[in-house]
């Protein structure tokens, strides 16, 4: 049951539509890289927004077809219409119909954005990444609320484009769940790009203009600034969706911040029995990500067909973000490790120390927690194309493989996983360029 289009949020108006926008921005930083680093004397002359929005868009496109496409090929019945719940195996749909499980329903409302009282969106000036996408054209200056993955993405991109960036976190880091040393490098290559980056900041109050909106920051060491902007973006975070859901009818609730937990999370079954929930709508350790989801309604799936299904490692789902720089990490962080009571071994490399992070010249970080004596805990990149690197990181820390093991895999030569290599070399205590701490 789809009130919207399936394929969700991902498709139609997060993971996809914003890694299309952001490979644009890539190229567009690619010009003045050409230019200023390579000699190649090319300008940007303008960005087409409707055409990059075209382009987006036929992507968006021909995945949603695809699914459908391979929805209807598997025999399964779509039915139109919000779905709200009657009883524990019955559900009626708004456009007609009632429909009984004989085997059970699986709970994948998913979630929306959160907005903040006070600041409506108004899809114009006030605007949620939902409206982002859709907006008329592109603003010349921004301020981004919030500095998780949605914040730095639309942050990165905007600047990319042209705009004047502030981006106002209120934690005392951008990234707050990531690695500190992830946040610090982000932060860094997001200044030397010219984002003003608040962090441990507060939005005071925001004035909505005719053509922008006028906003007071309160920065971390108490000053406030008045900040003009054409546009304001919210990214606080999102919520999940269970108004008109009938839980209560079925025998559920909401925890207290709105997630429906399971009973048994190896079943991702509520304490309803044959009701599952899996996506957005899930409470932490799941992390509200796509690919997390995907396997959360893999594992529903073959459970619910009587096959057998791995259990989900939530501590090996890979976490990305691919802003200009791009982080990707797997595992835990070096203080997860910490609380975690872990003999911790670290080894950091600077991409810039192989040859093809100098070809790159954007910086960015190695960084790898293990246990001393025992398995890889955590690694974590910063810098171009990371998020195609992180895939090696995610079966060592999956496989719970050691630094030895790992050491003695040749990385190609020249690439940036090089630097991955060479990290685990060193703390297998066969460093090439480095000495071991
Ligand atoms: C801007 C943005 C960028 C993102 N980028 C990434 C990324 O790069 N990588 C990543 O891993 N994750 C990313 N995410 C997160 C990702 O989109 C979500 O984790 C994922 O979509 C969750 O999937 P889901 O199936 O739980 O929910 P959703 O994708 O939200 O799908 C829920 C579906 O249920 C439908 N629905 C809701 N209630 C009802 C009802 N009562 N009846 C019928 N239908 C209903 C909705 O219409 C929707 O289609 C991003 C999110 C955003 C907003
Ligand atoms: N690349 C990716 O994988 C990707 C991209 C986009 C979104 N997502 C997922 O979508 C979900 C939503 O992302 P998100 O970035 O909106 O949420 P988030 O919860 O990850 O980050 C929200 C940030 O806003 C900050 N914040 C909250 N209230 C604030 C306030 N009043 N002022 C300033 N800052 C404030 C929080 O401290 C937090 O750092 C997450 O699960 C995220 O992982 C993933």
């Amino acid at each position: 049951m789809e009130r919207d289009k399936v394929g969700g949020t991902c498709l139609h108006r997060g993971c996809i539509p914003s890694k299309a926008m952001l490979h644009a921005a890539e190229l567009v930083d690619g010009i003045a890289e050409a230019r200023e680093r390579w000699g190649v004397k090319a300008t940007l002359e303008s960005v087409d927004w409707p055409a990059l929005v075209a382009t987006r868009d036929d992507i968006v496109s021909r995945n949603h077809k695809g699914v459908e496409g391979q929805l209807s090929h598997a025999g399964v019945q779509v039915v139109r219409g919000s779905a709200q719940l009657t009883g524990p195996r019955n559900v009626r749909v708004t456009s007609g119909g009632t429909f009984t499980a004989r085997r059970g329903v699986v709970l994948a409302t998913g979630s929306r954005p959160r907005t903040l009282p006070g600041l409506p969106p108004d899809g114009n000036r006030v605007v949620t990444s939902d409206d982002a996408l859709f907006a008329a054209g592109l603003p010349t200056s921004v301020l981004v609320l919030g500095g998780g993955a949605i914040g730095v993405e639309y942050a990165s991109f905007h600047r990319s484009m042209g705009a004047e960036v502030t981006l106002v976190e209120a934690a005392d880091r951008l990234l707050p769940l990531e690695d500190l040393d992830v946040s610090r490098h982000l932060a860094r290559g997001l200044k030397r790009r010219g984002i003003d980056v608040q962090v441990g900041a507060r939005l005071m109050e925001a004035t909505v203009l005719d053509d922008g909106v006028r906003a007071q920051v309160r920065t971390s060491r108490g000053e406030i600034r008045t900040v003009e902007v054409a546009r304001l973006l919210v990214a606080v975070g999102r919520a999940p969706v269970t108004d008109g859901l009938g839980l209560a009818a079925a025998g559920l609730t909401t925890d207290e911040r709105g997630f429906v937990a399971p009973a048994d999370w190896s079943r991702l079954e509520t304490s309803v029995p044959g009701i599952h929930v899996v996506g957005d709508l899930l409470p932490p350790p799941s992390p509200g990500l796509a690919h997390a989801s995907f396997a959360e309604g893999m594992l529903v799936a073959e459970t619910l067909a009587g096959l057998p299904s791995p259990p989900l490692d939530y501590a090996a789902v890979p976490r990305v973000t691919y802003s200009s720089p791009q982080t990707a990490s797997v595992g835990l962080t070096e203080a997860g490790a910490r609380e975690r009571d872990h003999d911790v071994m670290i080894n950091t490399m600077p991409l810039t120390a192989v040859a093809k992070g100098m070809v790159h010249g954007q910086g960015g970080v190695v960084k790898v927690v293990a246990a001393r004596g025992g398995p890889v805990l955590g690694v974590h990149l910063v810098g171009p194309n990371v998020s195609e690197m992180i895939a090696e990181s995610q079966l060592i820390v999956g496989w719970d493989a050691e630094p030895s093991d790992v050491a003695r895999h040749i990385h190609a030569h020249p690439t940036l996983s090089e630097a991955v290599g060479e990290t685990f070399l060193t703390l297998a205590g066969r460093g090439l360029h480095q000495q071991q701490s």
